[in-house]
């Protein structure tokens, strides 16, 4: 303990400030005044004042926080029982389900973001399986052809693979509810955005970022913007992830609540709100007594979609920003440069925009 492990350091200007900013944090959002129904459709009226909240928090912070979801604590408690569980085994015991080159699902412990290590250990696996792979991601492209998805479920806990999959469903629910607030923020019908993921590509990763002996120098997760539409994260009682907020560039500590989740956007909805709602940057600090623990779900869509700006929001004021992004092509550059240390920047969502005047 104590010695520090070069791979794990982040450059001076990206590590922690020992001050924390938690003051009027992210915006808290309740979502009573929804009729939680999966194939309701809302009655607008009754929710206006959700609905404003919901495009004001996009808007302003791409982060805001829930709290009366409707998913059952029950299953919540129980995933992070199993996390818990399954992080507890031996390495060697975690090693069985490592993920490989081949088969990108399952425990990791060498993620690197930007380059630097993470101080964590992951476990990650797909909602829908098995999981829809078109013949167009494979053929015109020799990068495509190496992977694989399918989920590799751990013997220990035996509980391990029920509470995933039940957790998944009930989480799955809410962010295509969430998805119809943000499409009617937008001025949009609210299920402008289902068609996209009907074969969906998902995933739900299990975070643990253990003890770090120098948390001043690393970070659990460095900074980064989630890649997909939308992500639904359950953090524990500890705390530690900081969003980077939009009007100074200050690093904000999102408070823990109990039974809430944190809600963020990600670099699609950028895409089809041609920038109206951002992706924005988040980093997970670490400290040096607590184990930490979060489960993030990441909605994503169908590999062959193609993600551009909705033509509803376009006009001669507001033309396109960006070119069409092949969802597929994205998700897999990115995941190639989360195996390897490159000197190449990973591929960003703002390589696809149009040169602006
Ligand atoms: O652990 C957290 O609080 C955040 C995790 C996260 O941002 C991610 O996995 O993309
Ligand atoms: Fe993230």
């Amino acid at each position: 303990m104590g010695e520090v492990d070069a791979a794990f350091v982040q450059a001076p200007e990206h590590r922690p400030k020992s001050s924390v900013i938690v003051a009027e944090g992210i915006p808290l959002i309740d979502l009573s005044p929804i009729n939680y129904q999966i194939e309701d459709t809302i009655p607008v009226s009754s929710i206006q004042s959700l609905i404003k909240e919901i495009g004001s928090a996009c808007k302003e912070w791409g982060f805001f926080q829930v709290i009366n979801h409707k998913v059952p604590l029950a299953k919540r408690e129980k995933i992070e029982e199993a996390a818990r569980k399954f992080f507890a085994l031996s390495l060697e015991e975690k090693l069985k389900v490592r993920r490989d080159a081949v088969n990108v699902l399952g425990y990791f412990e060498a993620e690197h973001t930007k380059n630097v290590r993470d101080w964590k250990e992951i476990y990650d696996f797909n909602v829908l399986q098995p999981t829809f792979i078109p013949s167009l991601v494979d053929s015109d492209d020799e990068q495509t052809v190496w992977f694989k998805w399918d989920n590799r479920w751990p013997h220990n806990p035996p509980e391990f693979k029920e509470a995933c999959q039940e957790y998944a469903q009930e989480v799955e629910k809410l962010a295509y509810k969430l998805m119809e607030l943000v499409a009617l923020s937008l001025g949009l019908v609210p299920n402008r955005f289902r068609s996209y993921f009907t074969h969906n590509t998902s995933n739900i990763r299990l975070n643990h970022y253990p003890p770090c002996p120098y948390p001043h120098m690393a970070l659990g997760l460095g900074r980064h913007k989630d890649t997909g539409v939308l992500t639904v994260l359950a953090q524990d009682e500890v705390g530690g992830l900081e969003v980077r907020r939009k009007s100074d560039g200050e690093w904000i500590r999102v408070k823990p609540i109990f039974n809430s989740f944190i809600i963020n956007v990600g670099d699609m909805i950028q895409v089809w709100s041609n920038d109206a709602y951002e992706s924005v940057e988040h980093r997970v600090v670490v400290n040096s007594e607590k184990d930490r623990f979060s489960i993030p779900f990441f909605l994503k869509p169908a590999l062959y979609t193609d993600v551009m700006p909705l033509e509803e929001l376009l006009d001669d004021k507001n033309p396109p920003k960006y070119r069409p992004v092949n969802w597929g092509k994205f998700r897999i550059a990115r995941m190639r440069s989360n195996f390897v240390k490159s000197n190449v920047e990973n591929l960003q969502i703002s390589h696809f925009k149009f040169p602006s005047n």
